[in-house]
């Protein structure tokens, strides 16, 4: 809450904590600049109060002019290393941002990274961060000189004259008015501008993610028109927006900088009244006319720091997002049998319990399927054995210790997770495969890649283990992205083993050849395997049936079909479906 009220320029301050000393550097160079560039109007007004003195000849010029000479060098210069100096920091601080950002998703839970769609995570990460590139560059140094150099400007009036002072700023309220009240809907308009744009984010991306159902299903048109919708509602929302703010920041833009309307009538009745000389009310005219200018510059940051104030707020939700909490220092595991006791777990508080009340004791070792009909959360108690949501009622225990006291690094080396979509990188299939072992040799590569039956296909490939796997792996088949990703977890080489239907996309012809390679890949190992395909695992150790979240029974295959009546359903539908298939 403190933090939602805080301004943006603190927020902001806050974000480049790293760069402060480049960045107060900079600052001073950027006011030093601006005072540098009042130099020129003060000379202007030395020269001409000789002018109408009389004193003027070419000699008593030339320093004036080398000095307004210097002055306008001097700016030009001290704004050059400034604006360099401020950059130079920028970068600095958005690569650190970045690292801060992609540290801490790897720290988040996988509810928490997948409750946003991949366009809202790409808009924060890639540009929103980069949109703070020009603000933060010159946003900083140059407010801050734009603010301070005409505050010494005006103390220099009120020396002069103070009466005139007052006026040479009379006519800033009347403008600042103006656009305050034309400011005072930014931030909800600048919220709803926020919305608009992820919407539009979000569509093209789903677009394009789906391209593939879009064109099979010839939904061309309509999946193109939600696009188009959001691309136009995006553009009407600006121009709407720019429409109703047009008057007042017009009005502000001419009130501000008449100076001369207060300065101009009043100095000359002061002057007359031989209240002031006339070189006071010659430099006091030039100098009022230095005021606003900068004051104006500064107010144009108003709309860019807003934006990145909720620009940081994005940021912020990411940099603050609860963290899974496991202990860094590696912890002793008696064994490989995992339990659970009590488990309850929702996804999302509002959705209910996904699973109830699950106790199970997996051995060391054994053989273990889960089973169950589509939707009864067979996926999600693997993957809380795997560590990637922590739980909050129950417990589970893997050797012995509750999961949330080993190290998350630990759990991932204990287990190999192949799922139905592995995802491979835009990288060699020689390094996709070496990703379960960092410092696997290419022969230990291939080795595994043979038992995982892959490494025939690769050599038949133009560029065999060097072949780039297109992003996600789409240039390779189902059946092998999924040997690929078997070898992967066979070069892990983790005590446990769980394979989300890690048989899903593989044709008749291959089976018998992946169920060959995922033998040798479990071989004394816990194996944990979802499949719907219940031939393929009637031979295991035991037989979890899990419906509705809760777990209906558990046992061998034969003392299921004598217990339970609904893995009895499931299994004559199997085996009805597979003389189906054989007919
Ligand atoms: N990330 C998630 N956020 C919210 N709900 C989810 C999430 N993942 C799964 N669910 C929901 O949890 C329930 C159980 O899903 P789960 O994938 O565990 O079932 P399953 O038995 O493995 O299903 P299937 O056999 O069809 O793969 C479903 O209702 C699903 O919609």
């Amino acid at each position: 809450m403190e933090q939602k009220n805080q301004s943006p320029l603190k927020r902001i301050w806050a974000l480049a904590e790293v760069e402060h000393s480049r960045l107060k550097f900079s600052i001073i160079l950027a006011v030093l600049g601006v005072l540098s560039g009042f130099i020129p109007y003060f000379c202007a007004g030395k020269i001409i109060i000789m002018l109408l003195e009389q004193t003027a000849d070419m000699q008593s010029c030339i320093p004036w002019l080398i000095l307004a000479l210097a002055g306008s060098l001097g700016k030009v210069l001290l704004t050059t290393f400034s604006t360099a100096w401020s950059h130079k920091a920028t970068f600095a601080v958005l690569a650190e941002v970045r690292n801060k950002c992609v540290h801490k998703l790897a720290k988040l839970s996988m509810g928490t990274l997948q409750n946003q769609s991949v366009g809202r995570w790409k808009s924060i990460l890639v540009d929103q961060i980069e949109s703070m590139e020009t603000t933060l560059a010159h946003l900083l140094p140059e407010m801050t000189s734009n603010v301070l150099s005409p505050l010494v400007l005006i103390i220099t009036l009120f020396f002069i004259d103070w009466r005139l002072a007052l006026l040479s700023i009379a006519t800033l309220p009347i403008g600042m008015i103006f656009m305050m009240t034309t400011m005072k809907s930014y931030p909800v308009k600048y919220q709803e501008s926020v919305q608009i744009g992820k919407k539009m984010n979000d569509s093209i991306v789903e677009y394009i993610n789906g391209i593939e159902v879009i064109k099979a299903y010839n939904q061309g048109q309509e999946a193109y028109k939600g696009y188009v919708d959001a691309v136009d509602a995006n553009a009407s929302f600006f121009y709407g927006w720019m429409k109703s703010a047009q008057f007042g920041m017009a009005c502000y833009r001419n009130f501000s900088p008449a100076v001369l309307i207060g300065v101009l009538p009043a100095g000359l009745a002061f002057y007359l009244s031989k209240s002031i000389t006339s070189s006071e009310f010659i430099m006091i005219m030039i100098l009022s006319m230095g005021i606003v200018g900068p004051i104006i510059a500064a107010s144009n940051f108003i709309d860019s720091l807003a934006q990145t104030g909720t620009i940081i707020e994005s940021i912020e939700t990411i940099l603050k997002a609860p963290e899974q909490h496991h202990p860094k220092e590696s912890v002793t595991l008696s064994g490989m049998d995992i339990e659970m006791n009590h488990v309850s777990f929702a996804y999302e508080k509002e959705q209910g319990n996904i699973l109830t009340d699950i106790t199970l004791k997996i051995r060391q070792g054994t053989v273990n399927a889960f089973v169950g009909p589509s939707g009864s959360g067979k996926s999600t108690l693997s993957k809380l054995i795997a560590g990637f949501w922590d739980i909050e009622t129950g417990s589970i225990r893997i050797g012995g210790k509750e999961i949330s006291k080993i190290p998350l690094t630990q759990i991932a080396d204990q287990i190999a997770y192949v799922s139905q979509d592995n995802f491979l990188f835009d990288d060699t299939i020689r390094e996709n495969i070496r990703m379960g072992k960092e410092n696997a040799s290419d022969k230990e590569v291939e080795e595994v890649a043979r038992k995982a039956g892959c490494d025939a296909f690769i050599r038949g490939l133009e560029r065999g283990y060097e072949t780039k796997v297109g992003g996600g792996g789409a240039h390779l088949s189902g059946g092998e992205r999924q040997r690929i990703a078997i070898a992967r977890a066979m070069l892990k080489d983790a005590p446990i083993v769980i394979l989300d239907e890690a048989t899903a996309y593989i044709d008749p012809e291959n089976e018998a050849v992946l169920q060959k390679a995922i033998s040798k890949l479990v071989q004394g190992k816990t194996l944990i395997m979802i499949a719907h395909r219940l031939s393929t695992i009637v031979s295991a150790d035991q037989i979890i049936l899990v419906d509705q979240g809760k777990i209906s029974a558990a046992g061998t295959h034969k003392q299921l079909l004598q217990e339970s009546e609904l893995y009895q359903n499931m299994w004559n539908a199997h085996i009805g479906a597979k003389d189906g298939e054989q007919e």
